[in-house]
């Protein structure tokens, strides 16, 4: 990859060694050389492989372990916990239809059914108490004693890899370390736990198990199963397979972080076929500012010759506008705003 290869415009997904980052999490040294290779593959692809990122291979076994034990359960004991006003707990089939899409004219519903957890608030929390959007409890199922605590570990470890990463991208962003630190004290955070239906034989060419999107935080973290079926579109429009690979994450920048970064990392559109014939399960984690965080492009990254292309937005504000376009549950409830 060169500096002045055409952002976007990818034949390959590159990979990202996480090593020198979590080996030597204080050394300038060690950021920096991460923070390089950061810079090349989200001004370039969006998209990277991330290796060595320190996550125990059985804490995500126990994750998938956890999913398939919660699809597995009746439909009636899934609806128990039907997503709530605070998008959490279970989002059945046929309910997302990603109509803020710019990607694409989108208007059949998302082939996957999952459970959804976020960011766990306590009653006392002062945005619980003010009704604030997306400030309540999460849910979980009854009958499945082992689920919360596996989803919750892997949850905690997510969360302290994002904030690792969110030093090194500050670094890529001709920032300091720590510059962006304050807005992840209190992160908004989405952990789903996917399950999609293999793909009919016959079906409409619109028919996704995840319809062409672009993501719309900071960073998504994925760790697929097997089965395959994610691909990543370049800017010449062709679709690149994101193809499963042991031990690793897919880790893409989303749309805040484009605007945050005055554009310079790109968020790179993508859609999943399930032709694997069987269920393929995902679990992307989402990891944002804060809600309050007013984002507004970064010093580093504005200049006379690149100003400014967007105007400061509130995290929560921006983030659910799009929830309220894009799932039925927010058309049905009214949160308080
Ligand atoms: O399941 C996947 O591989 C990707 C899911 C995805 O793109 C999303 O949930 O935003
Ligand atoms: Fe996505």
């Amino acid at each position: 990859m060169t500096a002045s290869s055409q952002p976007g415009m990818f034949h390959a997904i590159p990979v990202i060694d996480l090593a020198p980052l979590l080996e030597h999490p204080n050394t300038e040294a060690g950021l920096r050389c991460v923070a390089d290779a950061i810079h090349d593959a989200y001004s370039q692809v969006g998209f990277a492989y991330l290796i060595n990122h320190g996550i125990a291979q059985s804490m995500i076994d126990e994750l998938f372990e956890a999913s398939r034990q919660f699809h597995a359960l009746p439909r009636e004991d899934k609806m128990r916990i039907e997503v709530n006003a605070f998008h959490r707990g279970f989002i059945p089939i046929n309910t997302s239809t990603v109509k803020t899409s710019s990607v694409a004219n989108v208007t059949r519903p998302n082939q996957s059914e999952s459970f959804m957890m976020m960011h766990d608030l306590p009653d006392d929390d002062p945005d619980v108490l003010a009704g604030a959007p997306l400030a309540g409890p999460n849910q979980w199922p009854e009958r499945l004693p082992s689920f919360r605590s596996a989803v919750m570990a892997y949850n905690d470890a997510m969360v302290a890899l994002g904030r690792q990463l969110v030093q090194a991208i500050s670094l890529a962003l001709g920032g300091g370390p720590h510059d962006l630190d304050g807005y992840f004290e209190r992160p908004t955070t989405f952990l789903r736990l996917l399950s999609y239906p293999e793909h009919p034989l016959q079906s409409p060419e619109d028919l996704f198990g995840s319809a062409p999107h672009t993501d719309y935080g900071f960073i998504t973290i994925l760790v697929q199963d097997d089965a395959g079926g994610l691909q990543v579109r370049n800017v010449a429009g062709e679709w690149i397979d994101a193809p499963y690979r042991p031990g690793t994450f897919v880790m893409n920048s989303a749309d805040i972080l484009h605007r945050w970064s005055n554009g310079r990392f790109i968020s790179t559109p993508h859609r999943v076929i399930n032709r694997s014939g069987r269920t393929r399960y995902s679990n992307p984690f989402f990891f944002d500012p804060d809600m309050h965080a007013t984002i507004a492009p970064l010093p580093s990254c504005v200049s006379d010759h690149a100003p400014a292309a967007y105007p400061p937005v509130v995290f929560g504000d921006y983030l659910m506008e799009r929830l309220h376009k894009n799932y039925n549950q927010h058309q049905k409830h009214t949160t308080k705003v």
